[in-house]
This record gives structure tokens, C-alpha cells and sequence, in this order.
């Protein structure tokens, strides 16, 4: 990941998708790159051989494939075993079938040293839900990532080198109608130190409709959202009024 952030800036932008938060991306303390269905040999070569045309990096394109690939192994055996915890495993290969994943690599630099008491500079990434299905997430060495709690307290995060951290998305939680919930989290830098993470994405494809299976809906739990397509509900996130919103899934879709 070094290797990757260390190249100039111009040649990170190559680094283009016509999609929102797919491309590299250039913010404050944050960098991120993106590769789309990365557990494809393919998509990771294009990837590399835009970053160096001349020889395509195959070491990085290997390593980045192969890791991809085990993370979408651990994704499946975890979408798996919830399906399986709420007893609606007939709908686990339809479910299985209906993603696609994005890798993203993270850099966070250390916040500038005069930032005093001075939150906002200290945030590598805002508070935010995913909105995909699951993130499987891994932070080298250096702590940052925050989860806030139902009763809106912020923890922090600290796994081990050896662990990963399993984050559920919005789309998750209307699929299985609210019974798990995606929670905020956020990147906030305190120390000194530059910090690298990763990130599978599992996604929904395009066009495929988000509802909840009847079997999670009775009185008790009665349906939470309308069913909606995954894309319109990341385009609202991208709207003025799906990002000022208190929640982007309620906003958009709350019964
Ligand atoms: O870098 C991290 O630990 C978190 C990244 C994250 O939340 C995201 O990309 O959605
Ligand atoms: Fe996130």
C-alpha cells in the first residue's frame, strides 16, 4: 500500500470510475482507491496496469487479487450463517448471487500538528452508515475507527493485527427488516501516525431490488422499508437531502 500511495498524484487519478465512491478518491486526511469486482484477475490487472502502464506491477496485482478473494470467502461464510441465524436459509444462494464486491484501499495522514483541540481536523472519515450489504474491514497498526452504539456513545475499535472487523451495511439491514443494524462509524485520527486499511465491499448488482423475505414480518416486527433498487438508494445518498439526513435509509425508504 505504500508503494501504491507513494506514486504521484496524477498517475493515483487514473485511478477513474464513472460510478460515486468506485475511483481514487482525495480528501483531507484521506486517499482511497477503488477496484471494482476485484475477486476478478482481470478487474485487478486493469487496475494496476493503469497505475504502471509499463509493466503492470504484477506482484501488487497478485497480492490484491488473492487477498480479495479470501475476503469474499470469509463474506459468503458470514452472509451464510446469518441468513442461517434468522432461519431463512432458502434464501441464501439468491441472496449470495445478487453481489458484486469493491475492494478500497485507505490511507489516513496524521492530522496537521497545530490542530490543538480541533475535532473536525482530526476526522479521516465522517460519520457515516455503509450502504452496501457487508464491509469486511482491516486496519494496519494504527487505531482510528470509531463505531457509535444504539445509545449514540462512539467506541473505538481495537482489533488485532490478526483480525477483521465485519461492519453491516444499510442494505443488510432492510433486507433482513431492521432485525441487525448498520451502525455509524467514523475515522478519527488522534495520533501521530499514518494509518492504512482496507475494505471489501459486498454490493448489490445493478437492478436487483432490496426486500425483506415475509418470514422476518409479523406484528411483532412489522415491514420497516420499502423495497427499493440498490443504485437509486446510493444516487439519493449523493442528493443534498440523503446526505443532511439524520439516516439515509430511513430517509429514503421508512414505512
Ligand atoms: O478505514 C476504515 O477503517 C473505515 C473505512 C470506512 O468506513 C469506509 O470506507 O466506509
Ligand atoms: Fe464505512
Amino acid at each position: 500500500m505504500e508503494e501504491l500511495f507513494d506514486l504521484p498524484i496524477q498517475t493515483k487519478q487514473r485511478n477513474v470510475s464513472s460510478k460515486p465512491f468506485h475511483g481514487y478518491l482525495n480528501h483531507n486526511l484521506y486517499q482511497s482507491f477503488g477496484i471494482d469486482e476485484a475477486n476478478l484477475a482481470e478487474k485487478v490487472k486493469d487496475f494496476t496496469q493503469q497505475l504502471w502502464p509499463d509493466h503492470g506491477n504484477q506482484k501488487i496485482s497478485e497480492t490484491m487479487h488473492v487477498f480479495s478473494k479470501y475476503l469474499l470467502e470469509l463474506d459468503v461464510m458470514v452472509r451464510r450463517m446469518i441468513l442461517e441465524s434468522f432461519g431463512i436459509e432458502k434464501y441464501i444462494d439468491e441472496h449470495l448471487n445478487f453481489t458484486k464486491y469493491l475492494f478500497r484501499m485507505m490511507k489516513y495522514s496524521p492530522p496537521p500538528d497545530n490542530d490543538g483541540d480541533d475535532e473536525e481536523t482530526k476526522l479521516g472519515l465522517r460519520s457515516h452508515s455503509d450502504k452496501n450489504i457487508i464491509t469486511i474491514l482491516h486496519q494496519y497498526q494504527v487505531d482510528a475507527l470509531e463505531i457509535k452504539t444504539k445509545d449514540e456513545k462512539w467506541f473505538k475499535v481495537e482489533p488485532s493485527q490478526h483480525s477483521f472487523i465485519i461492519m453491516v451495511g444499510d442494505s443488510l439491514c432492510a433486507f433482513l427488516n431492521g432485525r441487525l443494524s448498520s451502525p455509524y462509524h467514523r475515522v478519527r485520527m488522534t495520533a501521530k501516525k499514518t494509518r492504512y486499511s482496507t475494505a471489501l465491499f459486498s454490493v448489490p448488482k445493478t437492478g436487483v431490488i432490496i426486500d425483506s423475505p415475509e418470514e422476518l414480518m409479523d406484528e411483532e416486527h412489522p415491514r420497516m422499508f420499502k423495497p427499493f433498487e440498490y443504485n437509486n438508494y446510493r444516487d439519493f445518498f449523493n442528493t443534498e437531502a440523503g446526505r443532511i439526513a439524520q439516516s439515509t435509509l430511513h430517509a429514503f425508504c421508512a414505512l
